[in-house]
């Protein structure tokens, strides 16, 4: 099963240092988990850390991978001008880095891809004409499609409605499970780390202020100081964690 670590991690842009000392402990395969802080905490840039798009010291270690390119990736920004269909769009993110020819499976993996995200009836249609959400949804099959063994996804539900985010995400934990893939995810809803994800990293100005169970990283008192929001935490009637947030502080 593939897992990953990250040790002393840091990166910057030009001379500015946006992370630092970023340690976790070992994630494995099969988990959800949630990248939570605040605006310009560094959850994107931590993940272009990991995929090594910016350089910096440290180690990024994966083990355990069975394929060449395990961790495929969801950016924040899905806008396409492309001239392309959905199924072109995903079957062109299939065959990165794989042979030119396309096989059977690739075609399957496509269809599988857009099934899992139940947008197979949006398959003919350009990407430049659809909505937010659904080009949002568009972005996260491509990922899929590549059968990675870490997905990493940059605020996946930002462009979604309630129905939609609630299904990506149990979707995503659904496949986290059967395919033993590690998914990480960049989440602004609090609430849905606590009811999707088995772990949390929390970022806050570019270091890792805490990280472990969501329920047990999540608490009164981290809301306040890093998210700054009175808030509690109590079981609903079906005995599950849920976020009442009072107000700003
Ligand atoms: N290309 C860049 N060049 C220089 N600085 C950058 C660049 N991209 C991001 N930054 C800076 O790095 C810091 C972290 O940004 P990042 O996008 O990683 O935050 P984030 O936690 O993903 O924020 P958000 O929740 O608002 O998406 C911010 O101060 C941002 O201004």
């Amino acid at each position: 099963m593939v897992t990953l670590t990250l040790e002393h991690l840091s990166a910057h842009y030009g001379r500015r240092q946006i992370l630092s000392e970023i340690t976790t402990p070992t994630f494995a395969g099969g988990q959800i988990v949630s990248l939570l802080g605040p605006n310009a905490a560094g959850k994107s840039t931590l993940f272009r850390r990991i995929l090594g798009l910016l350089k910096g010291g440290g180690e990024v270690r994966i083990e355990g991978a069975t394929s060449e390119r395990p961790v495929a990736y969801m950016p924040q920004e899905t806008g396409s001008s492309a001239v392309l269909t959905v199924y072109e769009s995903v079957l062109l993110a299939r065959m990165q880095g794989r042979s030119l020819k396309v096989q059977p499976e690739d075609l399957r993996e496509v269809d599988r891809a857009l099934e899992d995200l139940g947008i197979e009836t949006l398959s003919k249609r350009d990407i430049g004409d659809l909505s937010g959400g659904q080009r949002q949804l568009v972005s996260a099959a491509q990922a899929l499609v590549q059968a990675p063994e870490i997905l990493l996804l940059d605020e996946p539900t930002s462009a979604l409605d309630l129905h939609r985010q609630i299904s990506l995400l149990s979707i995503l934990r659904r496949l986290a499970r059967e395919r033993e893939m590690l998914v990480i995810a960049s989440l602004h809803d609090i609430g849905h780390a606590l009811r999707f994800t088995d772990q949390a990293m929390v970022l806050e100005n570019g270091q890792l202020v805490a990280c472990g169970t969501t329920e047990q990283v999540v608490t009164p008192e981290l809301l306040r100081q890093v998210f700054q929001v009175d808030a509690r935490i109590e079981p609903c009637s079906m005995g599950r964690p849920q976020l009442i947030v009072e107000a700003a502080v």
